[in-house]
């Protein structure tokens, strides 16, 4: 498939890459001051955090760590199962350590609402959630979300390592699919 063939499965772009690394680079602003003097652990969810991890930290001007967990929540479909499991777990000790996780979109709230209370029982200083994008509508568990990209409509949106069927993830922008492509 070629490239100019993916980019017409997108019905309609929603973020540009240029709009997306420049609010990146606010949330990166408002961590650094927020955590000013501290130790920082930042922990990506694969696999669709690849991308926010790779620019957010690089907008970083401080140090930081990164770890990474794998967790399964939407098998191959646009619905979440609602059952969250560990795939991969971190190789850091977070007992005493301020940890932001990062992911890329909080849609129902299960897998971070899960989550967020499972590294909090490790112990550590303390524990918030950066994400690119939230849909509101969608939110079926209360998440506390430290900072926020964009809050958006509850249409499945694809590209900057969000997948449908793990395609799409390599787009630059992010977008929603044309219906075609789900029939
Ligand atoms: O708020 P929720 O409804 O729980 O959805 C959010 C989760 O879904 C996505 O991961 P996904 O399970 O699609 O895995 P992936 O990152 O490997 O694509 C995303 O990265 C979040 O972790
Ligand atoms: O809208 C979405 N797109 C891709 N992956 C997702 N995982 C949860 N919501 C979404």
């Amino acid at each position: 498939m070629d490239a100019s063939h993916v980019e017409s499965d997108l019905v309609n772009v929603l973020y540009t890459e240029e709009q997306i690394q420049a609010r990146l680079a606010e949330l990166a602003r408002d961590i650094e001051r927020d955590y000013e003097g501290e130790d920082l652990l930042i922990v990506g969810i694969l696999r669709g955090a690849v991308m926010v991890m790779a620019d957010l930290a690089r907008s970083f001007t401080r140090h930081l760590e990164m770890d990474w967990m794998a967790v399964s929540s939407y098998g191959s479909g646009t619905k979440s199962s609602g059952v969250v499991r560990i795939l991969k777990d971190l190789d850091t000790d977070i007992s005493g350590r301020h940890v932001v996780i990062v992911d890329e979109i909080i849609d129902t709230g299960l897998t971070l609402s899960w989550l967020t209370s499972n590294l909090a029982s490790r112990g550590p200083a303390s524990v918030a959630i950066c994400t690119l994008l939230r849909k509101p509508e969608a939110l079926q568990m209360p998440v506390d979300v430290k900072y926020v990209g964009w809050d958006i409509p509850n249409e499945f949106v694809v590209g900057y390592g969000l997948d449908f069927d793990e395609k799409y993830r390599n787009l630059r922008d992010i977008g929603t699919l044309a219906p075609h492509v789900y029939s």
